[in-house]
């Protein structure tokens, strides 16, 4: 197959259809009875639903429609993936934070990337049943969605905030289901840091929209957890970089299943140069 490559010009002509197509995801997964549905476990022990397996077929089903020429790498669908993506591919994670999901809380989110030459260059973030939705094209900013309440069809732009000045503290996003040692210290490090648990690629939006400073991961995580994280937080100011503050870069890890080992968002590029 030809190597398709869509910049940041196609990228923008893509994001109303985009956005539309993960909105729907949204209202497919908020009409699952989560009282009543199967929760089955993955090989990898993770949960699955039919939730996000109705999510990811409105998801594969859009995809073909708009732009049936570039590939894809959806959770769900990681056996039907052509690795390595040379050109352009979208990253889905059609329902990031199962767990929540099942435990009948609200932070769970719709992922879906556009990822050009290996990195994020298009990210929508989509929290249902918050009825919020971050998106962001790389180098052309990013906007904050409100889906329903009185509020509804508000788009506001967004940008990741600055640094906090000395003895002013940092708030770090924290996974509620998935905390680990290294995170814990590297928060711990930050003097009077103030955590802000929560599931999902929600912590991604609330770095983006500056309502955090600090989202560090060094437990692991999938491509598909992170891809449309990174470029929201990127589009609006912020920086996503591996552990060690290099660049994340993505779809060339199928040896390993896609693992992402550890990185940190950051609202403030300045300082991931600490
Ligand atoms: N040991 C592990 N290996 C790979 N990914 C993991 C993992 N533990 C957690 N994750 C990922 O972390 C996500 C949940 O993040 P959080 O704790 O921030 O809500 C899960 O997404 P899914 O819910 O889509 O499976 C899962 O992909
Ligand atoms: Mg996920």
């Amino acid at each position: 197959m030809q190597v398709r490559i869509i910049d940041g010009e196609a990228a923008s002509r893509l994001m109303e259809p985009l956005t539309a197509l993960v909105v729907q995801a949204g209202e497919a997964i908020l009409a699952v009875n989560r009282a009543a549905m199967r929760v089955d476990g993955k090989h990898d022990g993770s949960p699955v639903t039919e939730a996000d397996l109705a999510a990811d077929r409105i998801i594969a089903d859009g995809l073909a429609r708009l732009a049936g020429d570039v590939p894809s790498l959806s959770e769900e669908r990681t056996h039907l993936a052509s690795p390595p993506f040379q050109g352009s591919f979208f990253l889905i994670d059609p329902l990031d934070g199962t767990k929540e999901f099942v435990a009948g809380r609200d932070e769970f989110t719709v992922n879906l990337a556009l990822v050009t030459r290996g990195v994020p260059l298009l990210g929508i973030v989509a929290a249902p049943a918050l009825g919020l939705l971050w998106r962001g094209i790389v180098g052309r900013g990013a906007e904050r969605l409100t889906l329903v309440g009185p509020a509804s069809g508000i788009v506001e732009p967004i940008h990741t905030r600055r640094l906090p000045g000395p003895g002013e503290p940092w708030i770090a996003a924290v996974s509620r289901s998935h905390g680990d040692e290294t995170s814990e210290a590297f928060i711990e490090d930050r003097p009077n840091a103030v955590r802000k648990m929560c599931g999902s690629a929600v912590k991604f939006g609330r770095i983006a929209e500056g309502s955090a400073d600090i989202y560090p991961r060094f437990g692991p995580t999938c491509e598909w957890d992170v891809g449309a994280g990174c470029a929201v937080v990127t589009a609006a100011g912020g920086r996503v970089t591996d552990g060690h503050g290099g660049e994340l870069r993505f779809g060339e890890r199928s040896d390993t299943g896609f693992i992402v080992p550890a990185f940190i968002a950051w609202g403030d590029p300045q300082a991931a140069k600490l």
